[in-house]
């Protein structure tokens, strides 16, 4: 607030506090909300300043610095010169005229900020941002005389005449900067490869500042790597002295992360060693806006006063104009209705140049108010608590009027009411923010504009997968609709989506036909119709799977034509012209025809009989064709219904039952299998045992049991005998299980190819329809 450059920052192993040290919550404000807290109170506290602040936030995000406050801005440039020193551009910087309008600003970009869950903190800020107050300031001078040098001659706004104001300001005016910084914490590698890549970076500015600040405290005079990092770039004004720097460590209390406090303990006795000169800067750069302001202010007031004095001249003048005629000669009325029109003409010109003084001065008024009102004074400051309870106002509420007294005592002020408006502008004055009601309804209505734009994103894109997947299917490749649709849905079931798209497409093909009425009633009369025309021309209607109800509404609907159809022929026997109902035999209710009403066009062509013949048999033939298309509608939505039917779910389910039965016989012939190798071990073993003992052939060899023991030599034929007979039924057992093994498994074997031949059966139906369907939905 005196005029020096300020640094804070925070600097600390990641998830140690930094974010909470800077921001703070709601209850535990932290140093950004304090600062700008302290900033407003120390204009509040001091009447012979006044103040202009301008706010930016930015971010070094994987060393590309981004504007939060403009997120399109992305990869801006550091730049350098003698005055400004280092700085970032083009960088949006918004006026600030209250604490909530700083802290909205700063919540506006925290949330544009990277952010991310890591590791060690669920909001772990991935990049360093860096939140800067400019402030400028001037003592306040009492108003200078206004001396407008009216020259007179064409331009400016007044009359025509030109002006040339000579004000210079009193003052320098001091200006400097805060910079708030909530760095990025060190951190181990992580598993994520985008984590790996930002700390990575992280990791590689934080060792650039711990390089530059050792430089900066050993006496060898080595080279400072400022250029080494956005981050130190941007700091080096900072760090090279001409700020007073502030560097809050942070370290975690766990001992687990012993060794990164230990660094972060060294780097702050490091950083204590530092020594900053700093110097107030009362030298104005080009961006100063107070001095340009606060003249512009007294120009505009100038011209003000100027245009007033020209108004009241011109009112008179008017007046002077209106009754300083004496009109002599009464007897010459031409002369009369000249002077009156001369007259009228001068008046009408002095209200035309009254409306425009007034117009100018309205304007500069605007003007003068709003510049006013970016200018900070102890009593514009409005000392409203940027959190309730923590900021002491200590202010009468005078503030509220916004413009400090030597502009009140001038211009009637029209600033509106307090709290209602916040007024937010550019560096150059134009207005960057609405009022607040304002801004909420463009925000909701944006917020509108961004949804509506969003589904017809979503819309396009499902038009364009629709689109691939149907050429893709003409082109032959067997694609699955439904998946299709499915994948184009998120949360819309899309069966029925496709099921309402389907009967919106035969609901506007009723349309096309020129049917108004009702559409199950005219599919219902059409199928009617259909079936009795292929009837009465010999040809098979293509079955298709309708429910018993169906087929008994079909089969009144049939009777209904037959009866139209007798009236219609007696109908054709009165008038032989009528033939609406020749050929097929059809009759369509009134309405409920289909399109085939040019009919009426071929009047001409019915005169030859010839004709007459040709075109009845092509009437008959178009609606044939008519009802094939009608049929096969039908046959879709009644397809499609099907897929949805108790029918096709026990298809699906039997297709199931019959696969597990599948799986339960292969296990079970796998155990079957199994049991054989056992048994022929066995053999084995029992011949091994009796070419042991000497015996007989391998037919008839003993099985020795378990539980005997080795027979001795004396009872060896003993054991032959019972062995040749225990071996003969052993084998003949075997042989008996392989006959049963070899009958069950020529059982199994035809269970299995029943099986798989319903369950290609099954998987036939289904490709089927949903082949069907897809040349539907391509048609
Ligand atoms: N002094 C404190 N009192 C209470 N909670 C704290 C304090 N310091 C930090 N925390 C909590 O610890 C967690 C991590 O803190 P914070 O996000 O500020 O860490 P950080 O150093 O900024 O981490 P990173 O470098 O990953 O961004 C947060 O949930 C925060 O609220």
């Amino acid at each position: 607030m005196e005029g020096y450059n300020g640094t804070v920052f925070a600097y600390g192993q990641t998830s140690s506090g930094k974010t909470y040290t800077m921001s703070g919550t709601e209850r535990q404000p932290g140093i950004t909300p304090r600062a700008v807290e302290d900033v407003f109170k120390y204009i509040h506290e001091n009447s012979d300043r006044e103040f202009l602040l301008r706010v930016s936030y930015l971010e070094i995000y994987n060393e590309s610095i981004r504007d939060l406050l403009s997120p399109e801005a992305i990869d801006l440039r550091i730049h350098e010169d003698r005055k400004r020193g280092v700085y970032v551009s083009p960088l949006k910087e918004e006026i600030v005229t209250t604490p909530s309008q700083v802290m909205r600003i700063i919540q506006r970009g925290d949330y544009q900020r990277h952010t991310s869950s890591t590791d060690y903190n669920i909001h772990s800020s991935r990049s360093h941002s860096i939140f800067q107050i400019v402030i400028e300031s001037r003592e306040r001078a009492p108003t200078a005389p206004l001396s407008p040098n009216i020259t007179g001659g064409g331009g400016g706004g007044a009359g025509g005449r030109r002006m040339s104001f000579g004000l210079r300001s009193p003052n320098a005016v001091r200006v400097s900067q805060l910079n708030l910084i909530d760095l990025a914490g060190s951190e181990k590698a992580s598993a994520d490869a985008e984590r790996r890549k930002e700390g990575a970076f992280i990791n590689k500015s934080l060792l650039t500042l711990g390089t530059v600040i050792s430089r900066l405290t050993d006496d060898k005079g080595a080279h400072i790597p400022y250029r080494d990092s956005k981050l130190t770039r941007i700091l080096q004004s900072s760090l090279s002295g001409n700020a007073r720097v502030s560097v809050i460590c942070t370290i975690s209390p766990s001992l687990l992360n012993v060794e990164e406090s230990n660094n972060t303990l060294k780097f702050a006795a490091r950083v204590k060693k530092i020594i900053t000169r700093a110097h107030t800067n009362q030298v104005m750069d080009d961006k100063a806006l107070l001095e340009k302001y606060r003249r512009e202010i007294s120009e505009l007031k100038a011209q003000l006063l100027f245009t007033s004095a020209v108004a009241a001249e011109t009112s008179a003048a008017g007046a002077g104009v209106g009754i300083g005629f004496p009109i002599r000669g009464i007897d010459k009325e031409k002369k009369h209705a000249e002077l009156s029109h001369l007259l009228e003409r001068e008046r009408v010109k002095h209200e035309e140049e009254m409306v425009e003084m007034n117009m100018v001065r309205n304007a500069l008024k605007e003007r003068i108010d709003h510049l006013t009102k970016l200018i900070l004074t102890s009593q514009s400051i409005n000392a409203r608590a940027i959190y309730p309870g923590t900021l002491s106002t200590g202010g009468s509420g005078s503030d509220d009027k916004s413009a400090d007294s030597d502009n009140n005592s001038q211009v009637p002020t029209s600033l509106p009411p307090p709290g209602r408006y916040t007024v937010e502008t550019r560096a150059d004055g134009t207005v960057t923010e609405f009022p607040r009601e304002i801004e909420s309804r463009l925000a909701r209505k944006d917020t509108i504009v961004r949804q509506l734009q969003s589904e017809l994103e979503l819309q396009q894109e499902k038009i364009t997968l629709m689109k691939n997947a149907l050429q893709r299917t003409a082109k032959g490749e067997a694609i699955d609709i439904e998946k299709t649709l499915a994948r184009m849905e998120t949360g819309y079931e899309p069966r029925e989506k496709f099921l309402i798209e389907k009967r919106a497409s035969i609901m506007g093909l009723n349309t096309l036909a020129g049917n108004t009425n009702n559409f199950t009633k005219w599919q219902q009369d059409t199928a009617a119709a259909a079936a009795a025309a292929l009837a009465g021309s010999g040809k098979e209607m293509v079955a298709s799977p309708v429910s018993e109800q169906q087929q008994q509404q079909q089969q009144q609907q049939q009777q209904q034509q037959q009866r139209k159809k007798s009236v219609a022929s007696t109908k054709n026997n009165k008038s032989k012209d009528d033939d609406d109902d020749d050929g097929a035999g059809i009759s369509f209710a009134e309405g409920e025809h289909l399109a085939i009403d040019d009919e009426e066009e071929d009047e001409d062509l019915m005169d030859t009989p010839w004709n007459r013949e040709d075109l009845v048999s092509l009437r008959k033939a178009k609606r044939e064709l008519e009802i094939v298309v009608i049929e096969q509608e039908k046959k879709l939505e009644e397809m499609v219904s099907f897929e949805d039917s108790e029918d096709f779910r026990n298809l699906v389910l039997e297709l199931e039952e019959q696969r597990e039965k599948l799986v339960a016989m292969e296990e079970e012939r796998e155990g079957l299998k199994a049991t054989v190798s056992e048994l022929r071990n066995t053999i084995r073993k029992l011949e091994l045992g009796r070419s042991q003992l000497g015996g007989v052939g391998p037919s008839s060899l003993p099985r020795p049991s378990s539980s005997t023991s080795v027979a001795s030599s004396s009872s060896a034929s003993t054991l032959g005998a019972a062995g040749a007979a225990g071996t003969a039924g052993l084998s003949n057992r075997v042989q008996e299980l392989e006959i049963m093994l070899q009958r069950e498994r020529k059982l199994r074997i035809e269970e299995q190819s029943t099986s798989m031949s319903r369950i290609v059966a099954l998987q036939a139906e289904v490709t089927i329809h949903r082949a069907e369907r897809s040349v539907r939905e391509l048609e």
